[in-house]
């Protein structure tokens, strides 16, 4: 499920906002959810976008180059799980227990529980059916038209009509296990992860009335809820974290906690030894020597990893140099970076970027990052430079800026002095005219300006510092939730890349790459950072009946609404303002 979690703070929370899994920062999503699509299946009436089952996703070894998708096991056997906690789960699965509707595993990330369900589902022969978020939130009507429904919607309509998908037939490809007698009726819903719930805007209660719904119909069908524990950041500020949804009984509620069909098991993070067994057994595949099993560094990643196994085999694969992995030999530090490589890999990259023609950073070539630069004036320089260029670049990502950007918004900006809002005009002119439509998302969207290159360069040192910038600003970009979810998503994929420790600056760029590339993609065309101020006109003057403020209220925040709208009332000009244009500032630099 989802977490948000920061070197700044540490406490456990299974918050329930649009995910992003990593370490440095923030909403997690997972990189098991990217596979999950690839496995996905289109069903005959479109109506739920993922979903499913043993029959169509063997437990076989993943073609992926990532380690922890490549090596996940196939068999119980081999799970790092406590045998006891594997016993208990699938016990509850296969024995009939008619009081226990819904079963809630709750703990830490990476414990291995998604996986230890899918494995015994697998080896009962049971139907496995998925709910993941669809990233695409239209429906088909009757008409064969396009509806935009909400996500809560869209799983309220997966729950009601899942029990049924068992029984279609997905795909004929790939054969499941043989089906015991005793197995042959198991039907098992997994929710791993769950729709954005906020008490603000009712998905919460809604969540909670569909679970409860479920569990007093007659279905022949049980619930699997994986809440995942995680470490929350200080969410001052952010409006996205709702600080009373911080532990798994109150994301449930009493009413679910205390029903006679609900049991709950608890999950450890994965123990060291069995880490340890799991990655011995990937560097034997991988023909990677070890010269010393307790060699100071797996110790030091194991211990680092906190008992989530995903990230410590990211992190094992990330920071293993190339060279090694060919030379087949990975002794106890011989052929590990030292601090001080890392620290000359830095350098090399800062003096790369320093060292381009007209670079901003030309200031950098002489820092190489030389601990002991005595003049503090110098150094503050510097890092005045490094800030300014990170905005600049951060500014770049979260406007972007496409190919035709400016004629759309001086069309609108026209449209909407003369309080004239001509939609058809201007989608004659192929403008996406800020979503007020279900159908703009339809509308193809222009290539970006923002050179990705260009702009990691600028952004100076630190990847993850980032990564971390994007999401503290990419809402304000966004029109509605759907594209919140699908930006914050990208970000959680590009955790997964970078590992913190041991640090990798290979990772580490690799992954901000991709977070600005799935950013700019998923952002919408033309990005508005003026929306809230036209949504607020807009829908007061034409009252619009889907209400945009939904959309804002849960993205935003109350607070945030109601502080803009004094912005709005007390002085309007500069709520009105246009936001600066970075790409045009480098132009004209
Ligand atoms: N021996 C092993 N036992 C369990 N998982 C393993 C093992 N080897 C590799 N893995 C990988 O570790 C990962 C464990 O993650 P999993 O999604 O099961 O945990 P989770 O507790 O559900 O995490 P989250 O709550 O963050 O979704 C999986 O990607 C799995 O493939």
């Amino acid at each position: 499920m989802q977490r948000r979690s920061s070197s700044r703070e540490s406490t456990k929370n299974p918050s329930t906002k649009p995910k992003r899994r990593g370490k440095q920062s923030s909403i997690e999503f997972s990189t098991k959810n990217a596979k999950r699509r690839r496995d996905t299946h289109a069903l005959p009436d479109e109506e739920i976008e993922t979903i499913s089952d043993d029959e169509s996703t063997p437990i076989t070894p993943d073609s992926s180059s990532l380690w922890f998708e490549k090596y996940q096991p196939t068999k119980s056997s081999e799970l790092a799980v406590h045998k006891g906690k594997v016993n208990a789960i699938r016990q509850w699965m296969t024995e009939n227990i008619p009081f226990s509707r819904l079963l809630v595993l709750s703990g830490p990330p990476g414990c291995g529980k998604t996986t230890t369900v899918r494995l015994l589902a697998h080896e009962m022969g049971a139907s496995l059916v998925e709910w993941s978020n669809p990233m695409d939130t239209r429906l088909i009507n009757q008409e064969h038209d396009y509806e935009q429904f909400s996500l809560s919607e869209k799983f309220r309509r997966f729950m009601s009509l899942a029990e049924t998908y068992p029984e279609l037939e997905l795909s004929s490809s790939t054969k499941a296990p043989k089906k015991t007698n005793s197995s042959e009726e198991k039907k098992f819903i997994l929710l791993d992860e769950l729709p954005h719930l906020s008490k603000q805007t009712g998905t919460l209660q809604m969540f909670r009335e569909v679970l409860l719904s479920a569990l007093q119909s007659r279905g022949s069908y049980s619930i699997i809820l994986v809440l995942t524990e995680t470490k929350q950041i200080n969410s001052e500020g952010n409006n996205f974290q709702e600080k009373e949804l911080n532990s798994g009984t109150q994301i449930l509620g009493p009413d679910l906690v205390e029903h006679h069909h609900v049991s709950i098991i608890q999950m450890n993070p994965i123990a060291t030894t069995f880490m340890k067994k799991a990655i011995d057994n990937i560097l034997k595949k991988e023909k990677i020597l070890v010269q010393s099993k307790s060699s100071a560094f797996i110790q030091e990643l194991i211990s680092a990893s906190e008992g989530d196994l995903r990230s410590a085999l990211n992190a094992l694969q990330f920071y293993l140099p190339k060279e090694n992995r060919q030379r087949k030999s990975f002794g106890k530090n011989e052929n590990l970076k030292s601090q001080t490589e890392v620290s000359t890999e830095a350098s090399e990259m800062l003096n790369r970027i320093a060292s381009k023609k007209d670079s901003p950073y030309s200031a950098l070539s002489t820092f190489q990052y030389k601990q002991n630069v005595d003049d503090e004036d110098k150094q503050k320089e510097f890092q005045k430079d490094i800030g300014l260029g990170m905005l600049h670049a951060l500014g770049k990502v979260v406007w972007n800026k496409r190919e035709g950007d400016d004629e759309i918004l001086s069309l609108n900006n026209q449209t909407h002095s003369n309080l004239t809002y001509n939609k058809e005009k201007l989608q004659q002119k192929g403008s996406a005219v800020f979503n007020l439509s279900s159908k703009a998302n339809d509308i193809e969207k222009r290539p970006s300006l923002v050179d990705i290159k260009t702009t990691i360069e600028q952004a100076g040192l630190s990847g993850s510092m980032f990564r971390y910038g994007i999401f503290e600003n990419y809402l304000d970009s966004c029109l509605n939730q759907m594209e919140a979810h699908s930006v914050s998503d990208i970000l959680s994929f590009a955790d997964t890349m970078a590992v913190d420790y041991p640090y990798s600056y290979r990772a580490d760029e690799m992954s901000l790459w991709f977070a600005i590339q799935g950013t700019l993609w998923y952002l919408p065309s033309p990005v508005p950072r003026k929306w809230r101020q036209l949504k607020f006109h807009r829908w007061r003057e034409e009252e619009i009946p889907n209400k945009p403020s939904d959309d804002y209220l849960a993205i935003c925040g109350k607070s945030s609404a109601i502080k803009y709208v004094e912005t709005l009332i007390n002085d309007e000009n500069q709520a009105l303002e246009d936001p600066d244009d970075p790409i045009e500032d480098d132009d004209s630099a």
